[in-house]
């Protein structure tokens, strides 16, 4: 993994000189945003964030609004002024510390490290959307017909080609936005900020969006630091998530560690609607096969009921199933629809493997335990109604 925007102990405030250096010290005592908006007029934007944020990630800032997301994020262009801290900002073998570094490295940093989508679309009504989307190629400098080349490709990629020469204010919501991706992604810009970039537009549209962004991210690969207060959107688009709450972070993990493994209260209330079938797979719930009970001769017990084994060769290969005492078939859970129905079966599954297809097959072969394959078939592990039930009420 190579880092591409690393936060170290991010202190920001807003207020003067005067008043930001009365506030550091309370900052330091973990004192809370009223706390020091109360003794020293200074307001706390965020306070001891440390984040690393991998390059081809999506990386999301979550919490309530006033958390702390936006600011932290406009640190990284320099937006807002870090009061204490490094923000440093790679690009291949190139870096900087947005916090220190000279005016031609910031430069550099917002003309070709870094673009930005906001949720206010920030289009520019009298330009075409094929000028807004070529605007930031326009001011790096990039001559008229290597950018039209360069803006039809984008716009082809978010399905706008016909629109090019229409005004931005012709366009809907959705489509704007859609716009506004297509600028980010066009710029060589290797980071992309993302201030809740969907948050204006309805459902239904938003839905789209986020999926296309996730097909857009496929094929391009940045890293994308984006801001969302919505848990659904940041399970759905984030590899990682960042759970804030009054500036300061309270919880980075991935998506499954944060429904499984929430830190405190506050987390576990963002928790508490999310349904873990859209974020849970095999590889979260299974047990290991060294907790497995050994039955003898080869054979291990997929299940604390004994109802299914495995026999298994010293590659971890399986060769032989049996379930009820009776000979099985085993067969991946992607196959459940065109088998046919006379001998008993074990499904298996991989790592990634949504958890809700390890219950479709579990319901298919009469709870049958689910064993996990890796990618050369050796068996890992196995998952059984117990595992599944404990995940999905959080126990
Ligand atoms: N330019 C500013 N001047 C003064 N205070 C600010 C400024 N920008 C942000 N703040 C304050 O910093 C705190 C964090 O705000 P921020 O916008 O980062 O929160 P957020 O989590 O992004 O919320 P939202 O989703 O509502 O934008 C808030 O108390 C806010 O009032």
């Amino acid at each position: 993994m190579t880092t591409a925007v690393e936060f170290q102990k991010v202190d920001i405030l807003f207020g003067d000189d005067r008043q930001k250096a009365a506030a550091l010290p309370l900052v330091d005592a973990g004192a809370s945003r009223a706390d020091i908006l109360a003794e020293t007029g200074a307001v706390l934007g965020c306070a001891g964030c440390d984040l690393t944020v991998e390059r081809g990630e999506i990386s999301v800032l979550m919490g309530l609004s006033g958390s702390g997301k936006s600011t932290l994020l406009r640190a990284v262009n320099r937006l807002n002024t870090v009061a204490r801290g490094d923000v440093t900002v790679h690009d291949g073998d190139w870096q900087a510390n947005v916090v220190t570094c000279s005016e031609a490295e910031l430069r550099k940093i917002r003309r070709e490290c870094v673009a930005m989508v906001f949720q206010q679309f920030a289009l520019l009504p009298w330009r075409t959307v094929a000028e807004n989307v070529g605007f930031g190629l326009e001011l790096a400098g990039m001559p008229a017909k290597e950018r039209r080349a360069r803006v039809m490709a984008q716009l082809e990629l978010v399905h706008l080609s016909d629109w090019a020469d229409k005004y931005a204010h012709e366009l809907s919501g959705g489509m704007q936005q859609r716009v506004g991706l297509a600028r980010a992604f066009a710029t060589q810009a290797p980071i992309l900020l993302m201030d809740e970039p969907f948050s204006a537009l309805d459902p239904l549209i938003r839905t789209k969006l986020q999926d296309e962004l996730l097909e857009l991210q496929e094929r391009l690969k940045k890293t994308i630091l984006f801001v969302s207060h919505d848990l659904e959107e940041a399970l759905k688009i984030g590899n990682r998530i960042s759970i804030m709450e009054g500036g300061r972070i309270v919880q980075t993990g991935a998506p499954e560690d944060i429904v499984l493994r929430p830190e405190n209260d506050y987390v576990r209330d963002f928790i508490a609607n999310v349904n873990p079938l859209s974020v849970l797979t095999a590889w979260n719930v299974m047990r290991d096969v060294r907790d497995l009970e050994n039955a003898g001769e080869g054979w291990m017990w997929l299940d604390r009921r004994r109802t299914t084994r495995f026999k298994l060769d010293a590659n971890m290969l399986v060769v032989d199933a049996e379930r009820n005492g009776a000979p099985a078939i085993w067969v991946s859970c992607d196959n459940m629809e065109k088998l046919p129905e006379d001998r008993p079966k074990v499904y298996w599954a991989t790592a990634g493997t949504p958890l809700k297809t390890v219950m479709q097959a579990m319901h298919q072969s009469q709870t049958a335990p689910v064993a996990l394959f890796d990618e050369a078939s050796r068996f890992v592990g196995a998952i059984g109604i117990r595992d599944v039930l404990r995940a999905v009420i959080r126990r």
